[in-house]
């Protein structure tokens, strides 16, 4: 449905250094797909979405939406409905006759756009602003305009920036089950701007992560969660955040032995590791290896955790402990009896080991449970 191929995007100011905000984006998008962009402030997620739009122009590559090329028409030819993160709403029109804008251009009867506004409104709560303007509206209802704008037209792409960034945490949450459901049942195609993972898991078939103008990973929250790409995702998808010791590795009968420290060591079985893993360890002398909080144990096992802190969710034990040297979080379900200063066992398993190469790259993921 969109391809972006090898899209570059550097902005020039007068007296400044350029600034490569995308590099080298490769990324396809599938008909009827809602794809998150998620990322930290800066990694080029709006440059991304703009570029697509046609408000600001691809430095190299190109972009094709329903294998027309785009990316030399004018946002208005382009098929694809955006709504803005600034709202960019027009000050002298009502909220209604914002929202209806677009449908004028298409000719739709008076009746079918006083319809369409009225349940798009309905949907995102403005029904009681329709004959409000802009300037006397807050944030959170501007935005709401804004994203209603979008989704009441007809396009063959939907781009949201930071849909429900200004929106109070529960309507947020009802929009977004709201939106889903719309998107999906009109079979609608939909890129949106987050830099919430919550949000991004919530509404999200794929997610794409990126880092500074470098698309990291595409992929399912699960894929991301399971599969990391690289220490980059590893650590960025997940809550708490995976847990990454550095390793000393020596190579033993049958694998690799990983060191932290004199306390814990790991064998990692050579059937486990592919050719490239198997080299990223023989030539290394140190190693990145990550675990998911949710997969250390305490109560049990070889090795020994000093509490730091120990704090009950309601539905989870979060403990932070001092390990071989490094800082790590556990979660448990059940409660933990342990005080800042015990010192309790915790097992760490091989099998449960991402292990990075010295690019940062995963070599290995650990075993899906
Ligand atoms: N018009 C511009 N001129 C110069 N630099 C720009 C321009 N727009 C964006 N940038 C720079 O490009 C980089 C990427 O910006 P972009 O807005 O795409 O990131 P983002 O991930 O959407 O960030 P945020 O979440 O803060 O909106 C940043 O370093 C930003 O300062």
């Amino acid at each position: 449905m969109l391809e972006i191929r090898n899209v570059d995007k550097l902005y020039h100011s007068r007296g400044k250094p350029p600034v490569h905000a995308v590099r080298a984006l490769d990324m396809a998008v599938k008909a009827g797909e809602i794809v998150a962009l998620l990322g930290s402030s800066g990694c080029g997620k709006t440059s991304t979405l703009r570029m697509i739009a046609g408000f600001e122009s691809v430095s190299s590559g190109s972009i094709a939406l329903a294998q027309r090329p785009i990316h030399e028409l004018p946002p208005a030819k382009r098929k694809v409905a955006m709504a803005f993160e600034g709202y960019s709403l027009y000050p002298p029109l009502t909220v209604r006759e914002n929202i209806a804008f677009a449908l004028k251009a298409q000719q739709l009867s008076r009746a079918e756009i006083a319809h369409r506004v009225d349940s798009i409104a309905r949907l995102v709560e403005i029904e009681d602003i329709l004959d409000h303007h802009p300037r006397a509206l807050s944030g959170g209802q501007q935005q709401r305009v804004s994203l209603a704008r979008a989704l009441v037209r007809d396009a063959d792409l939907y781009l949201l920036d930071e849909p429900m960034g200004q929106l109070e945490p529960q309507l947020r949450a009802v929009l977004r089950g709201r939106i889903k459901g719309l998107l999906a049942e009109r079979g609608m195609t939909a890129i949106f701007v987050t830099h919430d993972q919550t949000e991004a898991s919530a509404l999200a078939d794929r997610i794409a992560v990126m880092e500074d103008g470098v698309l990291q990973q595409f992929a399912s929250e699960k894929e991301l969660k399971n599969r990391p790409a690289n220490l980059f995702v590893a650590s960025f998808i997940g809550e708490p955040p995976m847990n990454l010791l550095e390793t000393n590795v020596a190579q033993e009968e049958g694998g690799f032995r990983l060191a932290v420290g004199a306390d814990v060591a790991f064998h990692i079985p050579r059937q486990t590791l592919d050719v490239t893993a198997q080299q990223a360890l023989v030539q290394a002398d140190r190693i990145k290896v990550g675990i998911r909080p949710q997969r250390i144990a305490i109560g049990t096992g070889e090795s020994r955790l000093r509490v730091v802190s120990n704090q009950w969710l309601g539905d989870q034990s979060h403990v932070a402990g001092e390990c071989a040297g490094h800082l790590l979080v556990a979660v448990t379900s059940s409660k933990v009896a342990a005080r800042p200063g015990d010192v309790v066992p915790c097992a760490l398993e091989a099998r449960h080991l991402h292990i990075f190469g010295a690019d940062g790259v995963c070599v290995r993921h650990a075993e899906a449970r």
